[in-house]
């Protein structure tokens, strides 16, 4: 069976005439392509119709994890109903709701080949513990013999929605999200003491720690690490400026990721959009900290 392509694509033009400025798959604006050659993810930049037909064939299975503990289950409804719009329409997807209040998970119709699994949480009086405590618990649901039902798994903020395509284009080993905020405004963790420590000149972007993911595999590693280094952090008396975030970025300097998307795939709806951004995806909601959060 013939894939749809752009025939354009083969034979001699990667030579000549390489689609880049002005054709629909390719970038002048953005970077598309990091040092170490994981490809970054812009509108634009690939052919969804021609990934969907490759993955079709290898009929993968997509698990996405959210969080929602305390107040937070107010989120789900919304990103529920607008993952089954835009998050790998199509595919076999498995959502895994984590909460300490099941009776509020809402009834969302979901599509064929799409499910959604309630697992019951703790509570916690702080939400920095809340936050934190997600790599714990998606490592322990991917040793929970997750392979026999995912091959690639996401790790999503729940106070967000979709608001555009977030599907194969995504995929990869180990998979991180650029956050839509300068470098220079969120800092990395800058105690020495802190295992989240990036030194000052180090660190290739800064990431969100609301959207992650890649194989089973490689998540697996990264939120193992990002825990075990949580509490033994901990038992020091030290918690990183932004908690499991900054592990994470820490893993991912050391760990590049193999392919990075841009901030398209998680804005915040309170920060008009950047030019270079034609598209939002995924954006975190307006909330009200000091109504939602245990702690301030
Ligand atoms: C967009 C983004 O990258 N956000 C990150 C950022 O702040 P945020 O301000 O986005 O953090 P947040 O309040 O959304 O908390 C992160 C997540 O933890 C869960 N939650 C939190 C509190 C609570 O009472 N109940 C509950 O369920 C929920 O899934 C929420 O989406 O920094 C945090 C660490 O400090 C996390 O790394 C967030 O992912
Ligand atoms: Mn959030």
């Amino acid at each position: 069976s013939q894939l749809p392509g752009d025939s354009m694509w083969f034979g001699l033009t990667l030579v000549s005439s390489a689609p880049t400025s002005g054709s629909k798959r390719g970038r002048t604006d953005v970077v598309m392509v990091t040092p170490w050659l994981a490809p970054v993810v812009w509108e634009g930049t690939f052919n969804p119709n021609l990934l969907d037909s490759i993955y079709k064939l290898k009929n993968i299975r997509i698990a996405a994890t959210v969080f929602a503990v305390g107040k937070y289950t107010i989120f789900l409804k919304n990103f529920l109903e607008t993952a089954e719009q835009h998050f790998f329409v199509g595919f076999q997807v498995h959502v895994y709701v984590f909460t300490d209040r099941p009776l509020d998970v809402p009834q969302v119709k979901m599509s064929a080949g799409r499910q959604l699994t309630v697992r019951s949480v703790p509570n916690s009086q702080r939400w920095q513990e809340i936050s934190a405590r997600r790599m714990e618990l998606i490592q322990k649901l991917i040793e929970d013999n997750l392979h026999s039902y995912a091959d690639y798994i996401f790790c999503l903020d729940v106070d967000s929605q979709f608001h555009g395509r977030w599907g194969t284009e995504s995929l990869g080993g180990l998979v991180g999200v650029i956050h839509p905020d300068d470098r220079s405004r969120f800092p990395y963790e800058r105690r020495p003491e802190s295992r989240a420590y990036v030194a000052p000149g180090e660190g290739d972007f800064y990431y969100c720690g609301g959207a992650f993911g890649g194989t089973l595999e490689e998540v697996h590693l990264l939120t193992k690490t990002c825990h075990t280094n949580f509490i033994d952090d901990a038992k020091e008396g030290i918690e990183a400026a932004w908690q499991e975030e900054s592990h994470l970025n820490r893993y991912m300097w050391i760990n590049k990721p193999s392919k990075v998307l841009s901030p398209e795939y998680l804005w915040q709806d309170f920060k008009p959009r950047n030019p270079e951004v034609h598209l939002v995806r995924f954006s975190g909601v307006i909330k009200n900290y000091a109504a939602i959060r245990p702690n301030v």
